[in-house]
């Protein structure tokens, strides 16, 4: 009973000390770091979703493009907060973990360059790119297979997971780099068999040829 006792007060006053030993002051939580990750996340955001309305208003016209064209849903927004507040979080607890500038700056890099790869594609692509996958043939829809097509199948997708999942590598995120590889790369491996189905039906045997000679771009789907 007395080694309960011992064990108990001992629970009591060292997690709490442990908790305090690891975690950040407030002027360390409002550090270079938490400023500059924290900025710079804000800015590839809003940059992402301003260029994707007006690429798609400069390519489709104002009175065809809605809000939608921000590509801002529900879960995104769900899965961004979820980040913010493991990144809170963590700076808070495990300050350190956000120190590692050379995963925070391959992050960078990978929202850099996700972030070419995709406008390249919406560009290349141009009146064919829709943000709603097409389900009926339209004469003027044209199968693109330059530019970047040429490399990969589908080059906004695979420019939209390196975005995503640098954003969280960036911040130094464990968990969400995790959760956001799985849940875009799932969403994409089922987007891709959707929209090549309808692609299969407007270009047929064309579209099947490039298939075989141009890989998705979105690793481990064919
Ligand atoms: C959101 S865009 C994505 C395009 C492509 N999957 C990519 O990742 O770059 C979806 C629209 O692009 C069209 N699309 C996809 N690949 C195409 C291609 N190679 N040529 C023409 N249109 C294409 C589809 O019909 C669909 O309506």
């Amino acid at each position: 009973m007395q080694f309960l006792n011992h064990f108990l007060v001992d629970i009591d006053t060292q997690i709490p000390a442990l908790i305090l030993r690891n975690s950040a002051s407030l002027s360390e939580i409002f550090s270079y770091t938490a400023c500059r990750q924290l900025f710079q996340m804000f800015f590839a955001v809003l940059f992402f979703h301003v260029s994707e309305y007006v690429l798609a208003v400069t390519f489709h016209g104002r009175r065809n493009v809605s809000l939608r064209s921000l590509l801002i849903s529900q879960k995104y927004l769900f899965a961004m907060l979820f980040s913010l507040m493991e990144y809170v979080t963590e700076i808070f607890f495990f300050p350190k973990l956000k120190e590692y500038w050379w995963i925070s700056n391959l992050g960078l890099l990978m929202v850099l360059v996700g972030e070419i790869v995709r406008k390249m594609a919406i560009i290349t692509a141009g009146r064919a790119f829709t943000h709603l996958i097409k389900i009926r043939h339209e004469e003027s829809h044209e199968l693109v297979t330059h530019g970047v097509f040429g490399f990969v199948r589908h080059p906004s997708y695979c420019g939209f997971l390196i975005w995503s999942v640098g954003t969280q590598i960036m911040l130094c995120n464990p968990i969400s780099t995790i959760g956001f590889t799985i849940v875009v790369w799932h969403f994409f491996a089922e987007r891709i068999v959707y929209e090549e189905y309808f692609l299969r039906q407007f270009f047929g045997s064309r579209y099947e040829e490039y298939a075989r000679r141009v890989p998705s771009g979105v690793p481990f789907v064919k």
